[in-house]
Order: C-alpha cells, then structure tokens, then sequence
C-alpha cells in the first residue's frame, strides 16, 4: 500500500539510512553483532527518531521475522500497567522466531506513566527478561524513575541539525519531483525546531499545491505570516502609507490570526535581506527589540504592532531624507 504520509514513506529501515545519530548507530550495530543487549531506553524532543531506531534495530535483529519478534505498545493508549502486563505475559509465552534469542517490547511514551506504574513496570522487565528485551521510548528522561534507568542503555536524541535536515528534505523533494528553494528550507527548519516528522510534514502540505516549494509555501501551509505579506507591511509602512499598512496588519492578525510575536519573528527574518542602508536595519532592528520585549511583559498585542508600523513610517521619511552613507561627505 502507498503510504499517505511522507515521513511514513520516507522511514529509514536500515541503520545506513538513518541520517545522523553515528553513535547511537554504533552502539546498536555492536548490539545485533553480538546477539545480546540490555534494555534500551530512548530519550529525547518528538520527531528525532526514537521510533525509528527501535524499528530498524528490530528489522536488523530479526531480518524478515521482525513484525513476529516486536510488540509495539503505547503507554498512553494502553488503558493502565495491567493492560500491558497481559500483553506482554502473551507475547512472551512464545519463543523467538529466528536467530535472535530474546523478543522486542517497544513502548512508547514511557514517560507518561505514573511512578506506580514504572515500578510495576520495572517488575514486568525483570519477570520477562529471559526472552525480553524492552526498548523505553520518552521525551523526558527526568520523568522516568531511577530503578528503570538504571536497568537501561540510555541513548539521547537530539534534535536534527540543520544541515542534515536539509540534506534530508531535498532528497525526499527529488524523489518526489518537487523544487525545493533554500528560504523554504530555512523555514522550514524554523518552524520544525530540528523535528523531522514536522518537518517532512510540512514539506508535503506545502508541496501539495505547488511543485515548486518557496517559503511563501511553506508559510501558507502554516498558521505563518507568509514573507511576501511581511516584505508588503514592512514596504507600506516605510513609505509612509501607515493607514494600509494598519489595514493589511488588521488583516493578518484577524482573518489568519496571526500572533504579534509571529509578525515580529517574520519581521525579524525578513529584515536581513531586505534592500535597505545597515544604519536603518540597525535602527529597526532595535525597535522590534523593544517592541518583542513589551509583548513578552504582556502588552497589548494591536497596540504593539500599531506603534511599530508609525515607528517604521518615521524611520523610512527620515531614512528618504537623509542619503545613503556612500553619499555622505
Ligand atoms: N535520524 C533520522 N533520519 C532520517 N529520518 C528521520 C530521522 N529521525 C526522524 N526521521 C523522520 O521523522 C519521522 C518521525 O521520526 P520518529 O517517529 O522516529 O520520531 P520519534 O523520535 O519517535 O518521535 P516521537 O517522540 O514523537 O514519537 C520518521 O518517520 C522519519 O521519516
């Protein structure tokens, strides 16, 4: 069947596929080398893959009979430890298909279980581990008890650095037939915070109305403020015409919705290329500071953003008046 999702499609299934997290790879590769492991518990942000990792060590521990040997459970779906305990007690009752001696318990979310629940946990570990291997997925590590991780290998995830983010999104664009500009991938790498899945997400939103992906694609596949419509407010403002720049910002924050520290981000991203003398930039620079600090005290958003489009206004007259500093005497 065609997977609907991209980073469903895109899954690494071998450990050569999986971009970055050499270590972890490492580890794993000694793990399936010499046919034995601890339990494994794997920490760190959604989307740096976890799940990924546990699957492909599966598929390289058990070859075809992976499915048969992995029992993937959710901490959070499964209704409370004693689900879990009956489900793991039936999948351990037989043994292992093919060369590896135990079976895989992959559980996700371990992190959302109450402590109660990890002791019990702790204990299903223990009365298996014959023929059991558990794999603890979570976000946090501080959330999971002391007698559990000491029972694991601990491995953290971090965050997919940008440029193997970007290496990552253009091969799938190529496979896919899409172009993918680089301001795309710049915000998509923003807006993902070094979460994969989010980002092949976005990617394929944005992908789904054009073949070409710029960052005005990306952004209209968000809640974002799109760059063409922050390059108008900022040219409107600075030439002085304050009232359509008011209409268009009333625009943007009531029929998208968008939020006055979104306009002042965009603002800031836009601003380093825009054509304009580095005094000015400097100038503006400061003035989405200060305007970014008063919301963050909590002032009123329209307010806000009002006083920063009549902020820009005065700087673009003086800015017209005064020539560029190649001119100056
Ligand atoms: N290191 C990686 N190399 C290549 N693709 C990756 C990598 N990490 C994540 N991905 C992509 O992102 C998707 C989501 O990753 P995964 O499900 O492994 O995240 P996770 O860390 O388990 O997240 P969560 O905490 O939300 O469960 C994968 O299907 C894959 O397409």
């Amino acid at each position: 069947m065609a997977e609907l999702f991209w980073f469903e499609k895109y899954r690494p299934r071998v450990f050569d596929e999986v971009v970055d997290l050499e270590e972890v790879k490492a580890r794993l590769r000694e793990f399936v080398r010499s046919g034995n492991m601890p339990h494994l518990l794997f920490y760190g942000p959604p989307g740096t893959g976890k799940t990924t990792m546990a699957l492909v060590l599966a598929r390289e521990l058990y070859g075809e009979y992976w499915r048969e040997n992995t029992l993937e459970l959710n901490a959070s779906d499964e209704r409370g430890i004693n689900v879990i305990r009956e489900r793991v007690k039936e999948f351990a009752r037989t043994a292992p298909v093919g060369k590896a001696p135990f079976k895989l318990v992959i559980l996700d979310e371990a992190d959302n279980m109450t402590s109660d629940a990890q002791q019990a946990l702790r204990r299903i570990m223990e009365m298996y581990a014959q023929n059991t291997r558990f794999i603890l997925l979570a976000n946090y590590v501080s959330r999971i008890i002391d007698p559990i991780i000491s029972r694991c290998a601990v491995f953290r995830f971090s965050p997919m650095p940008r440029g193997l983010m970007a290496e990552r999104l253009r091969h799938i664009a190529k496979s896919e037939g899409i172009e993918l500009r680089d301001d795309a991938i710049d915000l998509i790498y923003e807006v993902s915070e070094g979460d994969m899945r989010k980002a092949i997400n976005l990617l394929q939103v944005a992908a789904a109305t054009s073949n070409v992906v710029d960052a005005n694609a990306v952004a209209s596949a968000t809640t974002m403020i799109r760059p063409a419509d922050v390059i108008e407010l900022f040219n409107l403002a600075l030439n002085g015409d304050v009232a359509k720049a008011r209409e268009k910002l009333r625009e943007l924050m009531y029929v998208k919705g968008i939020a006055g520290i979104d306009f002042i981000r965009a603002f800031q991203r836009e601003l380093i290329r825009m054509p304009l003398d580095d005094e000015v930039k400097a100038e503006i620079a400061e003035l989405l500071a200060d305007v970014d600090y008063r919301l963050t005290q909590g002032s009123d958003e329209e307010l806000q953003l009002l006083y920063l489009l009549s902020k820009l206004g005065a700087i673009g007259k003086r800015a017209r008046q005064t020539p560029p500093p190649s001119k100056r005497r």
